[in-house]
């Protein structure tokens, strides 16, 4: 169903976007992989092309610096464009308001909110044209709740669901589908990005925990590829994924 699409992923080096590019090119899935660390890129393009034979283009591209992302846009479009954006990359240096972390709370609107409206702007236009595409942003569980701490996140992530929400509206007249993934707790190097020493400790040591089993990459890649195989009737607006043992 997906053989010979062609799919952007942004924060392809690590985690959820990793393994959504491994799941993807198994499908046969011509990929884009975009992130900061150019090393992780280079070794997956070339994995993923032995095993799998399908194209693999990469670009080194902080989502929130807007020239660079207007670049791969347009190095996208003189491709023919994407069939399948996937708005992935964020960061969540989390820590109390009071700790006034401003430079922190700027990244993650920079990463999370305005990055995923450069790439959504990057590539919708020509979906619009071509009267089809699919958007999937990957928001979280924070897109519905907040948690101390956590309030910029998830104010971030509150943002990622509302755009995505209207968007699925403004996209119907262009054939273009939009799905807001909202993850719960999934072991990847998310965590390493909070900077406050024991906030960080606290998150680890709560995911962590002996005897609990969270999400792992591949679920999120799994739940991706559902929403992507679904007859061209139905959108799968959103998705809300949480290990069993998380109650909020
Ligand atoms: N793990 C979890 O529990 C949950 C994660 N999420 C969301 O899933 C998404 C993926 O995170 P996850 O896989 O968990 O974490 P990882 O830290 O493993 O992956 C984050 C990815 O984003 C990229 N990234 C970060 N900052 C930037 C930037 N400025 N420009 C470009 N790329 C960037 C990183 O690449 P590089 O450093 O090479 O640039 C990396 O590839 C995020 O949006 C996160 O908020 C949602 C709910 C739960
Ligand atoms: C708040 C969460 O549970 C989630 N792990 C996230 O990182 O968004």
């Amino acid at each position: 169903m997906l053989q010979g699409k062609t799919a952007w992923i942004t924060g392809a080096s690590s985690g959820i976007g990793e393994a959504t590019a491994r799941r993807l090119a198994k499908e046969g899935v011509n990929l884009v992989l975009t992130a900061r660390r150019e090393e992780k890129l280079v070794a997956l393009a070339a994995e993923l092309e032995a095993k799998y034979g399908v194209a693999v283009a990469l670009e080194v591209a902080d989502v929130s610096d807007r020239p660079v992302m207007e670049v791969v846009g347009e190095k996208i479009a003189e491709r023919g464009g994407v069939d399948i954006l996937i708005n992935n990359a964020g960061t969540m240096p989390i820590s109390p308001i009071l700790s006034g972390r401003v430079d922190e709370w700027e990244q993650m609107i920079d990463v999370n909110i305005k990055g995923v409206l450069y790439a959504i702007n990057a590539v919708y236009s020509g979906m619009a044209e071509r009267k089809s595409g699919h958007i999937v942003n990957i928001s979280s569980i924070a897109a519905r709740q907040t948690y101390q701490s956590a309030g910029v996140y998830a104010g971030t992530k509150h943002a990622v669901r509302a755009i995505s929400d209207t968007l699925r509206k403004e996209a119907i007249r262009f054939g273009v589908r939009v799905t807001d993934i909202q993850p719960g707790a999934v072991a990847t190097e998310l965590p390493d990005s909070i900077n406050h020493p024991k906030i960080r400790d606290a998150v680890k040591a709560n995911m962590y925990a002996e005897g609990s089993e969270i999400l792992q990459p591949d679920d999120i890649a799994n739940a991706i590829y559902y929403a992507l195989t679904q007859p061209a009737y139905i959108d799968v607006s959103e998705l809300h994924i949480r290990p069993v043992i998380q109650e909020d």
